[in-house]
């Protein structure tokens, strides 16, 4: 069957899109009225200014400022809310129009970074979850990238590979799902096949891992286990993550008659590779592992599908590679896709969503909101790619019938493993890409923390477009961090990379004018923007407690009419989060738990974020990649399975967590005093003029009680130590006395 035919004779496509209830008339009416209530706090703020000279003049401006900036991200994020739109792929449709022969190639990327930082355990489940996909396995390939260059990982692979052997059949004997081991054998409801064969392939499962963490832990690999693998000579010198020439070691090369498993079944391809590391020749972190996984798989299988996965996301559905396919081969419609991504979502999550983690509301709604515009963003790890788009190539519309996907690509001519190994190490030394257009044309960019966000949008600004599909049983399960810092780092590291992406030549306005949609452009920035958004929200979080210690009111008086836009607003507002969060499937806690998040990335993360990415600009510091941390202590754990707040160090996020809640504390309380101890007619003169402002502090104060419980009542190693109190004290009553007295 010829492809292009198909796509215009067969009319049942492969995919269907519905447009989403989110953006629906109640919708645009609220919004409008929302929109009408910011412009009128606008005119509030300009009619009502303080004049010049007057000592409420600045403050006033800062209010005026913040609201100009809150009103303006309001109107961007509204983009990404107009028209949602969701993609359903037929898989028993695709598995009718191609037979196995017919369905293409599929290379897999599994990225680690660092065997301590992430376990080789936790990477080969990964790996195996990939292997066991129910997808051909001669039409299947595994890359595993090590940027730890860790012998340890090595091993792990080479363990795995054997494990394989035993689990593919497993899990397509008895239809196994989820297919990492370890995930599997977690599951309660892996119990109901307690058979003979589960029993046996637990055991094998337990013993592989008993001998890699044994290993690991023993800090080498044992002379008796290197001598069963040459690889292992790689590592003969004594080699460092940071430096280490390249290593390609190719495991499985689907021609080897003993790379079968039990039953005699072909194994999906497998394939080691750590490309060359040198200290002062820079990486580009994940970026540049990709573009090396991208080089050594075309030279193995060229597969014209990708799937890119982080070594913590296991595949939990497996399935997922056919239900993709669906929406690039959907006949001609399907030839300017260039990638698909899918949610990020955990496994290791609590009920009321502790950390904010994950955004459910950005999930369901907002990444639904950009595939709109043909535009879904790159999110890293969960997508798969088309080559030729990841690769660099422009979508030029008359070429699309020279696409031939159900053609197998070119056969490479199969050459002797070790041949194939040396040609492949040449493409990922340090300096194959001097002098060439990766990491700028092609490939995924350089230079940007967040290489995903950044490369979607230059492959789309090249003509194609993206989709985003967000299935119901989930496709990949992720670990989520879980202590605050961690959450913390690693949205500063976003947001750095994100606000980067805005103040380059990539930015949106001007590199996406004229070739994404303007609703596209605006939608990007509702997340390039995370960083600015900090001045506004700290302004917030301590401008008007200090005013209510001083007695400066800076809302309108609760009984005049100005106060409408602002109760309205701010109700309405509120209203509409809870039902959008309660219909993605969040708890009322679990909203409650994100805005506490969103105040405190807002007033930490990304003002940090901010003040790096300035630096940065002004060329002082470069690019830095903080790798999530995917293994925490026991009892982190267990104060995390119980919803508490894991602080547990000084970090400097912390000490300004705390002194925003002491002041604001502060506020509340003498606020209160003082306008209780006034006689009855001045008494409500003044809550008139004071009650929005404390209803602010008392807020901020009500989604602090974890913070002031860490500060003061816990006992435990999560607690804010005696330092952050102190400081936040003193900080607290230095602003205080500086700004009040
Ligand atoms: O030098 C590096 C650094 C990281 N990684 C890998 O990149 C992945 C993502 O790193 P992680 O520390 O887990 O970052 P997250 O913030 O959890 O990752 C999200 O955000 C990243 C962009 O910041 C995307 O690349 C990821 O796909 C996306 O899941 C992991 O598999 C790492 O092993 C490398 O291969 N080399
Ligand atoms: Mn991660």
């Amino acid at each position: 069957m010829r492809e292009g035919e198909n796509g215009e004779t067969t009319p049942c496509t492969l995919v269907e899109t519905k447009e989403g209830r989110h953006s629906g008339g109640a919708y645009r009416a609220f919004a409008a009225t929302v929109m009408a209530s910011i412009v009128v706090i606008w005119a509030y703020r300009a009619t009502g200014m303080p004049s010049a000279g007057h000592p409420g003049r600045w403050t006033w401006m800062g209010m005026f400022i913040s609201e100009i900036i809150f009103g303006v991200y309001w109107i961007l994020s509204q983009s990404v809310r107009w028209r949602t739109t969701f993609n359903f792929p037929y898989k028993h449709l695709l598995l009718q129009r191609y037979n196995d022969h017919q369905l293409p190639n599929v290379d897999v990327f599994v990225c680690t970074a660092d065997p301590t930082i992430e376990p080789p355990v936790l990477v080969i489940n990964t790996v195996l979850s990939a292997m066991a996909y129910d997808y051909p396995t001669e039409k299947l390939a595994i890359y595993l990238s090590d940027d730890g260059g860790s012998e340890f990982t090595f091993y792990a692979l080479i363990e795995a590979s054997n494990f394989a052997k035993h689990w593919l059949p497993f899990c397509r004997k008895f239809m196994v799902e989820p297919r990492s081991p370890e995930a599997y054998f977690s599951l309660n409801s892996a119990l109901h096949h307690r058979s003979q064969e589960w029993i046996d392939m637990k055991k094998l499962f337990d013993e592989m891992k008993e001998r890699i963490n044994s290993v690991v832990e023993m800090g080498r690999v044992p002379k008796e286990i290197r001598d069963q693998n040459k690889g292992f000579s790689e590592w003969d010198n004594g080699i460092t993550k940071q430096n280490h020439q390249s290593i390609v070691k190719i495991i499985f090369d689907g021609n080897n008659l003993d790379d079968v498993d039990i039953h005699g079944g072909v194994l999906p391809k497998l394939v080691y590779m750590a490309r060359e590391k040198r200290p002062n020749h820079p990486h580009h972190f994940k970026a540049g592992a990709m573009n090396a996984l991208i080089r050594v798989s075309s030279e193995i299988t060229n597969a014209p599908f990708i799937l890119n996965l982080d070594c913590d996301m296991y595949s939990n559905n497996p399935d997922t590679i056919k239900e993709s396919l669906c929406f690039f081969l959907d006949g001609k419609r399907s030839h300017d896709i260039a990638f698909v991504q899918f949610p990020q979502y955990f496994d290791n999550i609590t009920k009321n969503m502790l950390y904010g983690i994950p955004d459910l509301v950005i999930n369901e709604i907002e990444l639904a909101g950009m595939d709109g515009y043909g535009t879904a963003l790159y999110c890293g790890t969960g997508c798969f790619h088309r080559r030729e788009a990841l690769s660099g190539k422009k979508y030029v519309e008359d070429l699309n019938g020279s696409i031939h996907l159900d053609v197998p690509t070119e056969k490479k001519v199969p050459k002797p493993v070790n041949e194939l190994e040396e040609a492949c190490k040449l493409l990922v030394d340090c300096n194959f890409e001097n002098g060439s257009q990766w990491g700028r044309e092609m490939g995924l960019v350089y230079g940007c923390a967040v290489e995903d966000i950044v490369t979607g949008l230059t492959i789309q600004c090249r003509g194609w477009r993206s989709l985003y599909y967000n299935p119901k049983k989930r496709a990949f399960l992720g670990l989520a961090p879980i202590s605050l810092d961690v959450a913390l780092v690693q949205y500063k590291r976003w947001c750095e990379g994100m606000f980067q992406i805005f103040l380059s030549n990539y930015c949106p306005f001007i590199h996406g004018h004229g070739k994404i949609k303007f609703g596209a452009q605006m939608g990007y920035c509702v997340y390039l923007l995370w960083a600015p958004l900090s001045i506004p929200m700290l302004y917030y979080a301590t401008v008007p407690a200090l005013c209510l210690l001083k007695g400066i009111p800076l809302f309108p008086e609760v009984t005049s009419l100005w106060a409408i836009p602002f109760a309205y607003v701010f109700v309405i507002k509120n209203c509409w989060s809870v039902a959008e969060a309660i219909t993605c499937g969040c708890t009322l806690k679990a909203w409650w738990n994100l805005q506490r998040m969103l105040l405190f990335r807002r007033t930490t993360a990304f003002f940090f974020a901010l003040i790096d990415t300035v630096i940065k600009q002004l060329g002082f510091s470069q690019t830095k990649f903080a790798v999530t941390a995917k293994v925490a202590a026991e009892d982190v754990s267990k104060r995390y399975e119980q919803e508490i707040i894991e602080f547990g160090s000084s970090d400097i996020m912390y000490s300004m967590i705390a002194t925003f809640a002491m002041l604001n504390l502060f506020g509340l309380l003498l606020g209160i005093k003082n306008v209780a101890a006034l006689n009855l007619e001045l008494f409500f003169k003044c809550l008139n003029k004071f009650i929005l402002q404390i209803i602010l502090c008392g807020l901020i104060v009500l989604i602090n009680l974890p913070t002031y419980e860490a500060l003061f009542i816990r006992k435990d190693k999560g607690r804010l130590p005696s330092s952050v109190l102190f400081k936040s004290v003193t900080s607290a009553l230095l602003a205080f006395i500086i700004y009040v007295l």
